[in-house]
């Protein structure tokens, strides 16, 4: 079927009042960046409504992105007529003909902005419907809750006609709620929290802690590649490599084992903390879920967090695993998520954590280290490297050695 529109809803954004505008301008603004490739497509943003004008390509080829476009309610593919009763027959019969399964129930659904038109809204149903039924088998019609509605819009121009009525992701356009860092490691979590901060309409870039010569290639490659899945929620995510061996080395030279688990975790949070004030973020998402291992019982969370006053936020603190797992299938991270690659915490984690740090004794035993020059040298060595949706790091190598562990 050749549509020659998609007409999108928004979502949230209409009960943003005054911001209505700013929201509306980010999603046109998010909508074209991401259909770029397909320079015949125009975009207009309307107050009620954005029409995706298709000027001949294909919507089988752009409703998969469309899906993962925050901000969008739900989206029809139209096809726009002329103002001709004819034409708009021969159009609803091709529709149905190509989305119809049989025993499907079914109903005609006429609006008029433009009153003018020669026949009225029943009318209009009444002979589309009777359209139908003299050229289609099995039709059923229902009024409540029919399995699809043919809709007829006319408008001063033209007449627009579609029949399906897609769910899209729902939430807010990626930037509109300001910029924050993310710290995503190469696990389950983190990758679903990053998902759920980009929903909300947060433009995030992603914080990682790596460890060479202790953690691989790989390890950062996985990360990468989880930051490129993500990106097809956002476009483009900046992904930053934190070399963590040297905090993580002097940690495990100078301080009990117990306290090895907390005190790396300040430091991740001081240094996530420096570089969202750098690039301008506002705030700090992590993949935390309460109580869920050692370093996320509320005493770790409070003796770690005292290191900072920017706002903290875990989407996932208070899903089950279950359900964390849930939505990391159903976003597509999570079979490269299990992949076994280490991440620089396993590789030093004690083999018993304190599940109750004291803050008190975290502060004074930190205090045996040389935190600024540590942290400074840290930030020296960040690497910023832009990532784009679905980029791939890992090669089939890599992967297959990750069956192989
Ligand atoms: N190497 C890392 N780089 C950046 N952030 C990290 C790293 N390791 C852990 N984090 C952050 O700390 C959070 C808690 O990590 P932890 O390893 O305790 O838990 P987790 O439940 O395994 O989380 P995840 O599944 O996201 O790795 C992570 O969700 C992530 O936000």
């Amino acid at each position: 079927m050749q549509y020659t529109e998609v007409m999108v809803r928004y979502g949230e954004l209409s009960t943003k009042g005054k911001n209505r505008k700013d929201f509306i301008g980010r999603l046109a603004g998010n909508i074209t960046r991401l259909l770029n490739d397909f320079p015949e497509i125009e975009i207009h943003p309307k107050h009620d409504r954005l029409h995706i004008v298709l000027n001949g390509a294909s919507f089988e080829k752009i409703d998969n992105r469309l899906k993962r476009v925050f901000g969008i309610q739900t989206y029809s593919p139209t096809v726009k007529v002329e103002r001709d009763i004819e034409a708009v027959k021969k159009t609803a019969l091709e529709l149905m003909q190509a989305t119809f399964k049989d025993g499907m129930t079914f109903k005609v659904n006429t609006r008029r902005s433009d009153h003018e038109f020669e026949y009225d809204t029943n009318q209009m149903n009444e002979m589309i419907g009777d359209y139908l039924f003299d050229n289609m088998d099995n039709l059923k019609v229902k009024m409540k809750k029919p399995d699809l509605v043919l809709r007829i819009e006319v408008r001063k121009d033209a007449i627009y006609i579609s029949n399906q009525l897609i769910k899209g992701a729902g939430g807010m356009p990626v930037g509109s709620a300001g910029k924050a860092v993310m710290m995503l490691s190469g696990g389950i979590d983190s990758p679903v929290a990053s998902y759920l901060a980009l929903k909300r309409g947060v433009d995030i870039e992603m914080v990682h802690f790596f460890s060479p010569p202790y953690t691989s290639d790989k390890a950062l490659a996985k990360a990468k590649e989880l930051a490129g899945i993500l990106a097809n929620y956002s476009g483009k995510i900046n992904f930053i490599a934190v070399p963590f061996a040297e905090i993580q080395e002097q940690i495990k030279e100078k301080l009990p084992e117990g306290y090895l688990m907390t005190i790396q975790r300040r430091f991740m949070l001081r240094l996530a903390d420096m570089i969202r004030a750098k690039r301008g973020g506002l705030a700090i998402f992590n993949g935390e879920s309460v109580g869920q291992v050692a370093s996320q019982t509320l005493e770790s969370m409070a003796a770690i967090n005292d290191v900072t006053t920017t706002p903290v936020i875990r989407p996932v603190a208070t899903m089950d695993k279950t359900e964390i797992i849930k939505l990391a299938e159903d976003i597509g991270t999570f079979d490269l998520s299990i992949k076994p690659f280490e991440d620089c915490c396993t590789i030093f984690a004690p083999p018993r954590p304190k599940t109750k740090p004291k803050l008190e004794e975290a502060r004074k035993l930190e205090a045996r280290l040389d935190v600024d020059g540590l942290l400074q040298r840290a930030m020296d060595g960040i690497e910023v490297t832009p990532i784009y949706p679905n980029e791939k790091f890992l090669n089939d190598k890599a992967a297959e050695d990750a069956e192989l562990l």
